[in-house]
């Protein structure tokens, strides 16, 4: 396995691959590697016969007041598992090789519609910031598959959209969360958590499978279900952000006639944001 930092020798490596006909799978981090990326990967070993995963702590997307310093940063673990995963090529760039000319001047990709709401509102700019470095690796990679984590819902529905909208030549491949055995959805930023903090963090997914189970057996008052979720959340110690009944694919908030609902939460224990989300057939 080798890993380049630039974007000319990441093209040189790509362009053999290609002259081969060999098919390229794209798997996007922000590196800190656990078993949900590694899911991915392996995913991405049976979809292509050579698979690129990208590590950049992309500055783009964190906002003033979030944790882009302390974000972190574990290169050498991170190869060493990717390896083990059967990955061929680590692309790991600078902020400068991705952004020579600075963030202020970058030309920026706006997904509208399922940008809008959940983490859209609380994190401002935030998914600009995903769709433009998304897009920029699509077109530094050129890869045919692209996988990502169903545990990031509404940025899977945001790079769908951009894919479609943008007539790229890539599937987009979403892949099932991988969690802890207490439920908790395997996170970078479970790192955060202190002992008790983490002790607490599985009522997220608690609350989440317990809504699902009362929209199965027939309830519809999705308000009073989004009201009592985050009560439940508050309860355990939590600071809800938010906890949004949705229609799977608009993410717009569920009606009465949607069969494919989405519950998705995303919450603070201290100062660590957790995401989650389940999605419901009914
Ligand atoms: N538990 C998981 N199961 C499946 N996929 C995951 C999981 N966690 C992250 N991913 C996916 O891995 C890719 C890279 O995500 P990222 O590097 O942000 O990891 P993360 O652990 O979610 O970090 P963070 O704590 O910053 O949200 C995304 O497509 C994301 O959806
Ligand atoms: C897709 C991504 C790598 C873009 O920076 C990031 O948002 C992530 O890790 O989910
Ligand atoms: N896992 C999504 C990346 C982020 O929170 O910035």
């Amino acid at each position: 396995m080798r890993t380049v930092h630039s974007l000319k020798e990441l093209r040189s490596i790509l362009k053999a691959f290609r002259q081969q006909d060999k098919t390229i799978a794209l798997v996007p981090t922000m590196g800190n590697l656990h078993e949900g990326h590694i899911a991915l990967v392996r995913k991405a070993t049976e979809a292509a016969d050579i698979v690129v995963t990208s590590i950049f702590v992309n500055p783009m997307q964190f906002g003033a007041s979030e944790d882009l310093d302390k974000y972190p940063r574990t290169l050498a673990e991170d190869q060493a598992q990717l390896e083990a995963a059967g990955n061929t090529l680590v692309f790991a760039p600078t902020v400068d090789e991705i952004y020579p000319e600075g963030l202020a001047n970058q030309t920026k990709v706006v997904v509208p519609e399922v940008s809008e709401g959940h983490c859209g509102a609380s994190r401002p700019g935030h998914f600009e910031g995903v769709a433009t470095v998304v897009t920029m690796l699509f077109n530094m990679v050129q890869p045919d598959i692209a996988i990502f984590g169903e545990k990031d819902f509404q940025q899977l529905a945001v790079i769908r959209k951009l894919t479609r909208d943008l007539m790229m030549p890539i599937e987009i491949i979403g892949a099932p969360t991988i969690r802890e055995d207490d439920g908790l959805a395997k996170s970078s930023r479970n790192g955060y958590l202190s002992d008790q903090e983490r002790a607490i963090a599985p009522v997220v997914y608690k609350t989440l499978t317990s809504v699902a189970s009362q929209l199965e057996q027939g309830r519809s008052d999705f308000n009073t279900l989004e009201q009592e979720a985050k009560e439940a959340l508050a309860g355990a110690g939590l600071r809800p952000d938010y906890f949004n009944i949705v229609n799977s694919l608009t993410l717009k908030p569920a009606a009465e006639a949607d069969r494919e609902l989405t519950l998705l939460v995303a919450a603070f224990l201290g100062t660590t944001r957790l995401i989650d989300n389940i999605s419901v057939t009914r």
